[in-house]
């Protein structure tokens, strides 16, 4: 589980993130949604150990990251998996040498349990046969997958997603969001998805979470969010046409 507290982040004065709290379970696909500059990323990367935080706490399991000591802040890292925007691969090496990355950092396992687990990862993915592929021979749906395989190699507590739809068509788009649901549900990961995507809101949005410029200004899930009364979070959903048809029929 994870827990944050009261997180206040501010750049040369200007407040960006201002006393957001929420609480994240395991097996739970959390999403955090919002227009464009209301503070998500940073939010993830508070979180994430990325950016430090002017105020709060963000708490794994209990363990206060930001003043927990260099041990803690490892240990914590270590239980992390990210899929970076952009699946940030490593374009000179192959699809299952990119996944196998973090187990060559940060582990002294032999070559052969590496490949291994490389392996399983990249077959739990459906991409077993793409082993041998550099990046760039791959569509942007794969590249995801094969961001998705890299951020649980190392068999993670948390996982976290930088708006895994960017870029991707509507029908691989689902696909992806039902890799994340499925693996967070099998693992009982703590899953958290940034994203603008209604579709993932929709679909696969057991707890979320809307910002407006750096508050956190409604908490719900998908069942409930298009009865939702705060008037920055009905602009936001119904700037979509689809959510807007949706929201009439319903009526
Ligand atoms: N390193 C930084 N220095 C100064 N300001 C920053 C920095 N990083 C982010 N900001 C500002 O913080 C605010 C929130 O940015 P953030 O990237 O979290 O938005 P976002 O909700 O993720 O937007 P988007 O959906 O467009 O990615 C923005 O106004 C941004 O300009």
């Amino acid at each position: 589980m994870i827990e944050i507290k009261n997180i206040r982040k501010e750049f040369n004065g200007r407040v960006v993130l201002d006393g957001i709290s929420g609480t994240f379970k395991p097996g739970n696909c959390s999403l955090i949604i919002g227009g464009s500059g209301t503070g998500k990323s940073v939010l993830l990367k508070c979180i994430v150990g990325l950016i430090k935080p002017e105020g709060g706490n963000v708490l794994y399991n209990g363990r206060d990251f930001w003043s927990g000591d260099k041990d803690t802040k490892r240990d914590i890292r270590r239980e992390m998996g990210v899929l970076f925007q952009g699946s940030a691969l490593f374009d000179s090496k192959t699809v299952l040498e990119n996944v196998k990355f973090p187990l060559d950092m940060l582990t002294d396992q032999s070559e052969e349990e590496k490949m291994d687990r490389a392996q399983f990862c990249l077959q739990r993915v459906g991409l077993e046969k793409a082993a041998q592929r550099m990046p760039s021979e791959v569509s942007g749906g794969m590249k995801k997958r094969v961001g998705i395989a890299r951020a649980i190699v190392m068999n993670p507590k948390y996982l976290f997603c930088d708006e895994p739809n960017s870029g991707l068509d509507p029908l691989t788009s689902v696909k992806i969001d039902e890799l994340i649901q499925e693996i967070t549900d099998e693992y009982q990961i703590t899953t958290m998805v940034i994203t603008h995507d209604m579709n993932s809101v929709l679909g696969i949005g057991e707890d979320i979470l809307f910002l407006h410029q750096g508050h956190k200004l409604w908490e719900g899930t998908k069942d409930n969010i298009l009865d939702t009364e705060v008037p920055e979070l009905q602009e936001f959903l119904y700037s979509n046409q689809l959510v807007r048809r949706m929201k009439k029929s319903q009526q």
